[in-house]
């Protein structure tokens, strides 16, 4: 894709601290819910330390419910935490923030609006020419070319997600936060989203926060995995992914980290083990 990395040099990029190279900080960050009945708490997240490099790809796995949606919520500006910070490019997280983009497992694509005009819709301040180029680069960029005109109910699951990704990268985002992204798709499709995105981080460089309770989806993905421990959770594995992409799922690199990640959140691979 030359005509891409071409092009993308046109593209507006956002500014950035460049004194750290940290784009998100989390230090002694907590978090209790208020439980159900009365003076009743559910304490969710506890001394949760974490640090993403600038186009650091992280994945954030651990067990069903352990506070992995809170964290990214707390961490985009969705959820406020009982203590501790969460400091994103070098501010104190206080809400939501239009450079931060969030791509959920849900379908996020408005279903009124065609491929092209869901790419282009937070564009509204570029001049046509622009935006219909940043429109054009990114459907190519998703593989959607030739369904500019479609509508979401026209698509598959997954070229429904890939229209979600591609209106994300277009508003030049510092930061993606990813929640299960995939988790709706079926295996095959799971599979090709899963080099897709690769790829696409690996032309972009963009610092995304993935969470997924597939061990497997992290280590094919992630440069570090963090792994959470059951509620209330805290980090408890930094495990750094040094296996060049595309990574083969059948190398010893990868099947070690697995079986690591798999070992520390107390899994056996084998059946009946
Ligand atoms: N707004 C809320 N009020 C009360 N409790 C909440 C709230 N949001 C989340 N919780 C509780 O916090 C815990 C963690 O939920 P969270 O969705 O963050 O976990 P998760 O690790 O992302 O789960 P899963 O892997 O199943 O998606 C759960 O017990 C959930 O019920």
């Amino acid at each position: 894709m030359n005509a891409s990395v071409t092009l993308n040099s046109e593209l507006p990029t956002s500014k950035v601290d460049v004194t750290n190279d940290h784009a998100i900080e989390v230090r002694d960050l907590w978090m209790t819910f208020p439980g159900k009945r009365k003076g009743e708490q559910v304490h969710v997240l506890e001394n949760v330390n974490l640090s993403v490099k600038r186009g650091e790809f992280v994945c954030i796995v651990g067990p069903s419910g352990c506070g992995k949606s809170t964290l990214l919520n707390i961490i985009g500006g969705f959820l406020k935490q009982s203590s501790g910070t969460a400091v994103v490019e070098g501010k104190p997280v206080t809400g939501p923030d239009p450079k931060r983009i969030f791509v959920f497992q849900e379908n996020g694509v408005f279903p009124w609006l065609t491929v092209e005009d869901n790419v282009g819709f937070g564009l509204s301040d570029k001049s046509e020419k622009e935006r219909s180029e940043i429109v054009r680069h990114y459907i190519d960029m998703v593989s959607l070319t030739g369904f500019e005109k479609s509508y979401p109910r026209e698509l598959s699951g997954g070229m429904r997600q890939r229209v979600e990704i591609a209106r994300a990268l277009a508003s030049a985002p510092d930061i993606i936060y990813m929640d299960e992204p995939f988790g709706a798709l079926d295996f095959i499709t799971r599979l090709k989203m899963r080099a897709d995105l690769v790829r696409i981080w690996q032309e972009e460089k963009k610092t995304i926060l993935f969470v997924t309770h597939d061990i497997e989806e992290a280590v094919q993905l992630a440069d570090t995995v963090l792994v959470m421990s059951r509620r209330p959770a805290t980090v408890q594995l930094s495990l750094p992914i040094d296996i060049p992409r595309p990574r083969d799922l059948d190398s010893h690199g990868y099947l070690a980290a697995r079986d690591r990640i798999f070992r520390e959140m107390g899994m056996s691979l084998k059946v009946g083990g």
